[in-house]
């Protein structure tokens, strides 16, 4: 995707269509909220939705890998350019198509959480 440019509006703003996401939704609980959205989208699979066209994708899972490997790229050239702004847009790109292959693998942003508080 191609990032920000300055005085767009909220990139992701069009992106409900069936309008229920909380706008309030605090930061810290903001994966959570994305996941639940994902999982929702999967098990309905609306019309208009494009997290549900990944879940029914002609190419199966490739079409989710795909953009993972297009997000890391871009999100690599971003860091190139010292570009923060767009490292920032990529990145969110990366880690939503990144949840949604977790969905599709039957895995939870609860197994990232704990593999990563495994870590410390
Ligand atoms: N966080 C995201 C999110 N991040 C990225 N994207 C989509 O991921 C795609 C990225 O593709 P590209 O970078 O290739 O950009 P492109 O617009 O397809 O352009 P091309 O490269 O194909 O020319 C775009 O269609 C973005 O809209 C997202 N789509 C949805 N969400 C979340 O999912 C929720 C549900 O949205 P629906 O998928 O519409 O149900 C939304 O409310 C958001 O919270």
């Amino acid at each position: 995707m191609s990032g920000p440019t300055e005085g767009d509006e909220d990139p992701q703003s069009d992106e409900d269509p069936q309008g229920d996401e909380d706008p309030d939704v605090p930061s810290e609980a903001v994966l959570d909220e994305l996941f639940a959205t994902i999982e929702s989208r999967q098990e309905e699979l609306p019309e208009g939705s494009y997290t549900a066209s990944l879940f029914s994708h002609e190419k199966g899972e490739n079409a989710v890998l795909e953009k993972i490997g297009e997000e890391t790229t871009e999100a690599i050239l971003a860091a190139k350019d010292d570009d923060r702004e767009e490292l920032t847009y990529e990145s969110a790109d990366l880690v939503y198509h990144l949840l949604v292959l977790f969905a599709m693998k039957d895995l939870d942003v609860d197994d990232l959480r704990e593999e990563l508080r495994d870590r410390f």
